[in-house]
């Protein structure tokens, strides 16, 4: 098994007779088998990037590798199921006959099956309702033009998934979907990810719904890959802070000072205290609690406070995070 599921080699694209550089140098490694998203501002290149990878059209330059094999640009692999942008469907067909086409395509062995299970898997097959009737929440015989955008994107996450590809890629795959199907869907990508080994690359603006399924990010800005990290490694970045309850807090504020000088500490209404390490990480707790402990005050309460990934992507898209992930442009909490 290849270590990366997808790799690219200085990859570019612009538009426009090169006024635009949409995709700029990009040398992108996804190890197989990871969540991998990515992010950056409207106009960033992320949706360049996946049509690129998958095929959709050409780069102007560099390369790109598919599970150890390198594509002719503009190659669609097979092994690749592809959500970019609108789902690409045919609107006078309805969803079965929609995914029917792309089993044929595929050449599936029992390609009826495929759809079937496919619709299921995002929630667009027949069920039972309360009442004990059948309820078809996909509209058979309707036409794709008449479905809701979100059933309309759930289809495209069918369309992708048919023929059980070995990587997907997904471009917000998630918007337009009700709260219900956000979770189905994302829990479904999780699953596929964990139980099949299915590796994922997928945009999208809502962090929340990242955080919740990556295990690693590249980060776009301008067209260019700014930064790779895992969520550990996004974790680790994070500003956290301890909160420490004590007996004294306005002599513990000054044995800080004296003792840790590179600590920040703010005295919170109520009379807890937070402190924040150097560069925003969290504190050594020990060495926290014996400087207090060596001037008789007592700590009768410390927590940790959770790192806050969301917050963190942020600094790194708008650039206020350096390469080690530390935040340049913040001063105490
Ligand atoms: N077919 C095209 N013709 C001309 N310019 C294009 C084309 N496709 C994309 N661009 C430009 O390339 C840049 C990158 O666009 P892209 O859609 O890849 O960004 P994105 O990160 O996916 O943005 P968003 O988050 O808004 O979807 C933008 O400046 C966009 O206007």
């Amino acid at each position: 098994m290849a270590t990366y599921a997808l790799e690219t080699s200085s990859l570019s694209k612009s538009f426009s007779h090169g006024t635009v550089h949409a995709v700029r140098n990009v040398s992108l490694a996804v190890p197989a088998g990871s969540v991998f998203g990515i992010v950056g501002k409207n106009g960033a290149g992320k949706s360049t990037l996946l049509k690129l990878v998958a095929g959709f059209m050409r780069q102007d330059a560099g390369t790109v590798s598919v599970l150890g094999r390198q594509l002719r640009p503009g190659e669609s692999d097979p092994r690749i199921g592809a959500l970019v942008e609108a789902p690409a469907v045919y609107g006078k067909l309805d969803a079965f006959e929609n995914l029917m086409n792309r089993a044929l395509v595929l050449g599936l062995p029992d390609p009826k099956k495929a759809c079937r299970e496919a619709l299921e898997l995002v929630g667009l097959d027949a069920r039972t309702a309360g009442d004990g009737s059948r309820r078809v929440l996909w509209p058979r015989g309707t036409y794709v033009d008449d479905l809701s955008t979100g059933q309309r994107q759930r289809l495209g996450v069918a369309l992708a998934l048919i023929g059980n590809p070995e990587l997907l890629l997904l471009d917000e795959p998630l918007s337009g979907i009700d709260p219900t199907g956000v979770s189905l869907l994302r829990d479904l990508l999780v699953r596929l990810n964990r139980e099949r080994g299915v590796t994922i690359v997928v945009s999208s603006h809502v962090l929340a719904d990242l955080g919740r399924m990556c295990t690693h990010y590249g980060i776009m800005r301008d067209g260019a890959l700014v930064r790779q990290l895992t969520s550990e490694e996004l974790a680790d970045a994070c500003a956290t802070y301890l909160t420490l309850r004590v007996d004294a807090p306005e002599r513990a504020v000054a044995v800080l000072a004296e003792e840790l000088p590179g600590l920040t500490v703010r005295v919170l209404p109520g009379g807890s205290l937070r402190v924040t390490a150097p560069g925003g990480g969290e504190p050594d707790r020990t060495v926290l609690a014996q400087v207090l402990l060596a001037a008789g005050i007592a700590v009768t309460e410390l927590t940790a406070s959770a790192p806050d990934v969301e917050a963190e992507l942020v600094r790194i898209i708008d650039g206020k995070a350096d390469a080690a992930g530390r935040r340049t442009a913040k001063k105490g909490r």
